[in-house]
């Protein structure tokens, strides 16, 4: 289901990278993005498999980050493309529509807009908030959420520096999904940190 806290993995590998990720899970994690820019096809491969068995069993959305080709082999429930990776139909021709497509739109509610209207299946602007992970990402604002929720009727997903502290300002403008890497991952108690955020995403009227 595309709401709630969606984690993206922090480029930790092997046990502690699966590790991580169970934690999240069993703290109500929604959807997992595997995003790792390393050039190890074959780790990749074995990590990105696993990570698939591993939602799958939480009953949360596989998301594969940049790689179509490995989200196709590992049967991802989803992809995930910003400005230097496949574009969005050339991802959808290869992918089919089974496959779900998320698009990076940075503080652009334009390409929002086009995204939507070439079948992307949810929208993320980002980032919000200085990114301990990102720090030269644009800068999106609350004001363009609040205008993104009146205009798309796509499921919106939020990143950037998002911490427990800030998520809410993001849900009472429309956030539907809340990506975070740092807040959750750093965190000394991963289980204790998703399900916080977990509650957040279920208690904003
Ligand atoms: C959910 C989500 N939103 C935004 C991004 C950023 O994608 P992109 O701009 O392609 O940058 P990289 O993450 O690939 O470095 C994302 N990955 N996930
Ligand atoms: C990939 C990406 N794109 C914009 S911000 C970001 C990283 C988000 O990570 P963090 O939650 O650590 O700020
Ligand atoms: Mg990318």
């Amino acid at each position: 289901m595309m709401q709630g806290l969606y984690v993206i993995t922090d480029g930790s590998t092997g046990d502690v990278l699966l590790d991580k990720v169970e934690q999240a899970l069993r703290g109500g994690a929604a959807l997992v993005q595997y995003r790792d820019k390393s050039m190890d096809a074959t780790r990749r491969g074995q990590e990105a498999a696993a990570l698939r068995d591993l939602c799958h069993h939480y009953h949360a959305l596989f998301i594969v980050n940049d790689d179509v080709v490995l989200a196709k082999t590992v049967q991802a429930d989803g992809v995930h493309v910003g400005r230097d990776d496949s574009a969005l139909r050339a991802a959808r021709d290869y992918l089919g529509k089974s496959t779900l497509i998320g698009v990076s739109c940075y503080n652009r509610l334009a390409l929002a807009l086009d995204a939507a209207a070439q079948g992307a299946d949810y929208i993320a602007f980002g980032s919000f908030f200085p990114s301990p992970t990102k720090p030269d990402a644009p800068r999106a604002t609350l004001e363009l959420l609040q205008q993104a929720r009146q205009q798309l009727a796509l499921p919106i997903c939020a990143i950037g520096g998002i911490t427990l502290d800030n998520a809410p300002s993001l849900l009472a403008n429309g956030a539907d999904m809340l990506a975070v890497i740092t807040d959750v991952f750093n965190s000394s108690d991963i289980v204790q940190q998703a399900t916080r955020y977990q509650a957040l995403a279920h208690t904003v009227p």
